[in-house]
């Protein structure tokens, strides 16, 4: 089976709106590569992909993400999931039988979260890892892709469920620390402060 993952990056000037309060736009962008830096060495690193691709809007990223190995998608839809769904469209007619689509920003992600998620798409057409809470989706991995539409947003976790219960797909839900610290708020940074700061040493500087 060839899989292939794929990181939607929002414009950087546009990233981590949450954190505006706390960190100045370049920090906010500096934030945003570094995690999408380890997110890509991770996935690389796994060597379960044929390739990575990263789809953005946003020249800075692609280029960032070109040399970090990736493969640049510019985004032809504006917004989260009809980026997605285009990159996906990509992806299919590119030959991908699998498709993982994870979020940037999981400063704590690890190989072995991404192999857990392999693994687990043996026995089911969709893995579904979700954030903190459990209401968010940070990873979907299906195959084939786009075997159901993206629904990234409020409570997609749940959403992503309905999806493949409406067409009889088997499907599991993932959680671990790896996959589901995402960093949106200030809170998210100061829980990593909790975890391994070597880990990510950037948003420890940010912190300290
Ligand atoms: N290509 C693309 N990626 C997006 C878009 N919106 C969100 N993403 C990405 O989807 C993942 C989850 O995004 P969010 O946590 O909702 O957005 P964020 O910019 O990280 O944080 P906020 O601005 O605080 O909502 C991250 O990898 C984002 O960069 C979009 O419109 N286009
Ligand atoms: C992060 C999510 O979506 P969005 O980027 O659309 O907020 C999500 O669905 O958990």
């Amino acid at each position: 089976m060839k899989y292939t993952a794929l990181v939607p990056v929002k414009s950087l000037e546009a990233a981590k709106s949450r954190l505006a309060s706390h960190l100045t736009a370049e920090q906010r962008a500096s934030l945003m590569l570094d995690m999408l830096h380890h997110v890509l060495q991770t996935l690389q690193v796994s060597q379960v992909f044929e390739h990575v691709s990263v789809v953005s809007a946003d020249t800075r990223v692609l280029q960032q993400a070109q040399h970090w190995g990736a493969q640049a998608l510019v985004e032809t839809q504006a917004g989260h999931n009809p980026a997605l769904t285009a990159a996906a469209t990509h992806e299919l007619l590119q030959g991908a039988d699998a498709l993982l689509t994870i979020s940037a920003d999981l400063p704590l992600l690890q190989v072995a979260d991404i192999g857990q998620l392999v693994e687990e798409s043996r026995c089911h057409d969709v893995v579904i890892a979700t954030s903190q809470d459990g209401t968010g989706t940070n990873a979907l991995l299906t195959h084939p892709p786009l075997i159901l539409p993206y629904k990234f947003g409020v409570n997609s976790r749940y959403h992503h469920q309905n999806e493949a219960q409406k067409r009889h797909l088997s499907y599991t839900v993932h959680h671990s620390l790896g996959l589901s610290l995402d960093i949106d708020t200030i809170e998210d940074i100061s829980a990593l402060e909790r975890y391994d700061m070597t880990t990510f040493a950037s948003c420890g500087r940010l912190v300290l």
